[in-house]
């Protein structure tokens, strides 16, 4: 997939306007003010990934991306017609198939949100499956805060009768550790934001 990198650079910028206008939704949805979080992006991280997956005749051995949690704000993925992605429902641990949708991006809420939101959004658990006959193609863009951002639940979100579900975290240092456990099939990745979970005894 041959794609420039005026391409790539205009792709995101339009990418991020789309984020920006879901992260003000977001944000009214847990009323607070439209442009709440957008401080946060002053120094943005935000990339964009070409993903690839040749077909592979013995799927479970292949590399595809093992089972993990988006550690950013958002995700906006655009995926062709194969599919293979899956996300785990919640209630009941099963993996669900995610039915490609032609012109539809997959919206995914990332772990930051759920902290910011103090779980009142979840970041979902997914994972993708290569295909044993067909190649396929993706392209996620992660909406990510700046570096130097300290993670850490709203203080308008949280009160005596509902306390901070989190302790605060740097959030490019959860990013660096985390990268360096990228792709590697782990069955448990070395970072996961529950290590930042305050344990339920302490929140009584
Ligand atoms: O290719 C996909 O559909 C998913 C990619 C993904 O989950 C990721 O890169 O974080
Ligand atoms: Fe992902």
């Amino acid at each position: 997939m041959a794609m420039s990198r005026e391409v790539c650079e205009e792709y995101a910028k339009e990418l991020e306007k789309l984020a920006y206008k879901l992260l003000g939704l977001i944000a009214l949805s847990l009323g607070l003010p439209q442009n709440r979080f957008h401080g946060f992006f002053k120094d943005q991280i935000s990339f964009v990934r070409l993903n690839h997956y040749p077909p592979c005749p013995v799927p479970h051995l292949a590399l595809g991306i093992s089972r993990h949690k988006d550690a950013g704000a958002l995700t906006i993925l655009a995926q062709d017609d194969v599919g293979g992605l899956e996300v785990k429902r919640k209630t009941d641990g099963k993996w669900l198939w995610v039915k490609p949708t032609p012109n539809a991006y997959i919206i995914n809420v990332g772990d930051i949100i759920q902290v910011w939101s103090n779980e009142t959004y979840e970041s979902v658990e997914h994972r993708m499956i290569v295909n044993s006959e067909k190649e396929r193609f993706s392209i996620p863009f992660f909406f990510n805060p700046a570096h130097y951002t300290i993670v850490k639940p709203l203080e308008e979100l949280t009160n005596e009768r509902n306390p901070a579900k989190y302790r605060s975290y740097n959030w490019g240092k959860f990013f660096v550790t985390k990268k360096k456990s990228n792709f590697k099939k782990l069955d448990v990745e070395n970072i996961q934001i529950f290590h930042f979970r305050v344990p339920k005894s302490e929140l009584e």
